[in-house]
């Protein structure tokens, strides 16, 4: 039965309330609107920036919401004037769009794109500033532009990118955001020479993504810091070469780093979302030059803090998002990196459950072994 231009009612996790599970409802999804793109998802990973909103954890969070922006799936029908992709379409949503025209876009210093951003940060959409979602005629929040924990999603036309339809979409969905993220700290933000010491604190997915990025870059050390130590034999993998347990150690870690290096190291990445950790990460980079890439999400009202000096003595603060990466450019081309078998993805996938199961998957974030957990939205 064609669905084009009709509400479909289809499953849903919606967050009704912060910390509270989640409820797979029947939830009714509006057609597309002008330049809007409704996405049957097929496979969604939970990252730990779904937990965080879902915690409570986010200025932006809003309740009831559709949470998820790692997912991959199929155009089901695109809103007047969306001319790039169309029903068939194998596509990965981007919650950070790429509009190729605004002042962001255009300016070449950045990823970030102004078009969308002020709808996206209040969980509607631009043309009307209303939900697609709705529950029993209940508005239902967007989230990050994607909310993905749904069988069918409505995203602006700016924030799809359209993929080879031979990539597995099981894996590929991964490349929603925390393997680019980790490789595009690299490549894209601090630009890691060959050579580089690199420190990367926190070796969840996004930590390792940041390794194997360090390790292609050809880095000559690669020192993971993690509270868990079993994290070391699976980072050894993605090119971590050294590890070092903060509860190892009683001084501080970045003296224990800088007194390893001779000084301290060229990189370090900060992939937890701990202010204390982000001071660490700048303190261990060497004096002069070295760099720090804050990659993790911090809670709201938490705030980063050091002695001038350290940037006065030549450190240099850095942050990203989403790696650097241009989505709609660039995510295709991962995916083509990933069919060519030159970037990981399958590594990162430890647990595979469906969308009626989400509860265990945010359950299982928690667990020792657990990196990337992919949904089938097939319950
Ligand atoms: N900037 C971006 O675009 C972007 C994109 C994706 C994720 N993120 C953020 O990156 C962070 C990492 O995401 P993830 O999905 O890899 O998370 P994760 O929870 O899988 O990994 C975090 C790791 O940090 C370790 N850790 C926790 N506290 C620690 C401490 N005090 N010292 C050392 N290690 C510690 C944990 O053991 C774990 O291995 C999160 O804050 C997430 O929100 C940011
Ligand atoms: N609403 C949050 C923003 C958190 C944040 O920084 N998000 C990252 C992506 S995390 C993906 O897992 C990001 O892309 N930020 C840039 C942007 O949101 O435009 C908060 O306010 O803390
Ligand atoms: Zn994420
Ligand atoms: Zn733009």
């Amino acid at each position: 039965m064609a669905t084009q231009g009709q509400v479909i009612t289809c499953k849903a996790a919606v967050a009704w309330e912060p910390n509270k599970p989640l409820v797979i409802e029947d939830v009714q999804v509006d057609p597309p609107q002008a330049g809007e793109v409704r996405i049957k998802i097929l496979y969604t990973a939970l990252c730990h920036t779904d937990a965080y909103t879902w915690g409570g954890k986010d200025p932006e969070g809003l309740f009831p919401c559709i949470l998820g922006h790692e997912a991959a799936g199929i155009v089901e029908s695109v809103g007047e004037s969306v001319t790039e992709v169309q029903p068939g379409d194998h596509v990965i949503p981007c919650y950070q769009a790429e509009c190729r025209e605004c002042k962001f876009c255009k300016s070449g210093k950045t990823n970030l794109c102004g078009k969308v951003r002020a709808a996206t940060g209040v969980g509607i959409m631009m043309n009307d500033r209303k939900s697609r979602f709705s529950v029993n005629g209940k508005p239902i929040y967007h989230f990050m532009g994607t909310s993905t924990f749904s069988q069918y999603t409505v995203v602006h036309d700016v924030s799809v990118a359209k993929i080879d339809p031979k990539a597995p979409l099981e894996k590929v969905c991964l490349l929603g955001c925390g393997v680019p993220t980790g490789l595009g700290a690299v490549w894209n933000t601090a630009k890691v020479e060959a050579g580089s010491i690199v420190a990367i604190f926190g070796l969840g997915t996004v930590g390792l993504a940041v390794a194997e990025g360090a390790k292609s870059a050809g880095a000559s050390r690669i020192i993971g810091i993690d509270i868990d130590s079993n994290k070391f034999d699976i980072a050894k993998n993605f090119g971590v070469t050294e590890f070092i347990n903060p509860k190892d150690h009683d001084k501080p870690i970045q003296q224990v780093i800088v007194d390893l290096t001779d000084g301290g190291v060229d990189y370090s990445f900060e992939c937890i979302g701990n202010v204390s950790i982000m001071r660490s990460a700048l303190e261990c980079c060497h004096k002069g030059w070295g760099t720090s890439v804050i990659v993790g999400v911090a809670a709201s009202g938490q705030e980063i803090s050091t002695r001038p000096f350290q940037l006065v003595t030549g450190r240099v603060w850095k942050g990203t998002a989403f790696g650097g990466f241009k989505s709609r450019s660039q995510v295709p081309w991962l995916v083509d990196k990933y069919l060519k078998k030159e970037i990981k993805v399958d590594e990162y996938i430890t647990h595979n459950l469906n969308l009626g199961e989400i509860n265990k998957a945010f359950d299982l974030m928690h667990e020792r072994g657990c990196l990337r957990c992919v949904l089938s939205t097939d319950i």
